[in-house]
C-alpha cells in the first residue's frame, strides 16, 4: 500500500446517476498521474450534490482513508444545489482562501464566468481539501495554478513528502534555514 493517498470527490447529480460519464473526476486522477513522481493511491467517490453526503465523504477520505490531499469537482457555483464550498467550510478547521482567489484569477483568462465559482480550500487535520469547478476543462486550468504550493502545504500539516515530476509541474518549497 502506498504511503500517499489522494482523494477525489465528484459532486454531481448527473454524473452520480450515470447520466453522463464523470470526465472531471477522471481528469483529476490523470492530472495527479502526470504531476507526481512519488507513488500514490487514489480513493475515488462520485456522489450527488447533497451537503450531508459531501461532508461525510470528505470526513471518510480525510479521517479513515488518511488522504493527505482531497480534490473535489463540481458544486461550486451559485445554483441552488451547489453546496461543495459549504461542505468544505463545515468539515475544515482552517480555511485556505488563497487557493480559491488564485484559481478564480487564473480562470478569468479562460472564461468570464470564472467569478461564478465559489471554490475554496481548507485543512482538516492532516489533510488539504481543494475544490475545483465541475467543467472538465477547468480541472487542469485550476490545478496548474495552485499545485506548485500543494507539496509544501502538505509538509506543513505533517503529511507525506510529495515529489513532483519537475518537467510537468515544479513544487515550490521555501529553503529551510
Ligand atoms: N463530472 C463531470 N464530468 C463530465 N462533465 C461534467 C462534469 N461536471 C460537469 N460537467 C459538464 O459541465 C457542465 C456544467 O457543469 P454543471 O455545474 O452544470 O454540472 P453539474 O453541477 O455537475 O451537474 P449536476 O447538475 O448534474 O450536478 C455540465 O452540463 C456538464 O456538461
Ligand atoms: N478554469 C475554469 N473555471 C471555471 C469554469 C471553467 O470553464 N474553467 N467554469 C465556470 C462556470 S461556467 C461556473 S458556473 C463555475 C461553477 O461551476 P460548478 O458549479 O460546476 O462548480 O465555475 C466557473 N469556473
Amino acid at each position: 500500500m502506498s504511503e500517499i493517498k489522494i482523494g477525489v470527490i465528484t459532486a454531481s447529480d448527473r454524473a452520480s446517476k450515470g447520466i453522463y460519464d464523470d470526465i472531471s473526476g477522471v481528469a483529476i486522477q490523470d492530472t495527479m498521474k502526470d504531476y507526481l513522481k512519488s507513488e500514490f493511491e487514489i480513493v475515488y467517490r462520485c456522489i450527488p450534490d447533497e451537503q450531508d453526503q459531501i461532508e461525510s465523504t470528505m470526513k471518510e477520505l480525510c479521517d479513515d482513508e488518511k488522504c493527505c490531499l482531497v480534490v473535489t469537482t463540481g458544486g461550486t457555483g451559485p445554483a441552488l444545489r451547489d453546496v461543495t464550498p459549504e461542505a468544505t467550510q463545515n468539515v475544515c478547521q482552517k480555511m485556505m482562501p488563497g487557493f480559491g482567489e488564485l484559481m478564480r484569477q487564473v480562470s478569468l483568462q479562460y472564461v468570464p464566468t470564472a467569478i461564478l465559482s465559489r471554490q475554496t480550500a481548507g485543512i482538516r487535520g492532516n489533510s488539504l481539501i481543494i475544490n475545483l469547478p465541475g467543467k472538465p476543462k477547468s480541472i487542469r486550468e485550476c490545478l496548474d495554478a495552485v499545485f506548485p504550493a500543494v507539496p509544501y502545504c502538505i509538509d506543513l500539516i505533517e503529511g507525506p513528502f510529495i515529489e513532483t515530476d519537475e518537467d510537468v509541474i515544479k513544487a515550490f518549497r521555501p529553503k529551510q534555514k
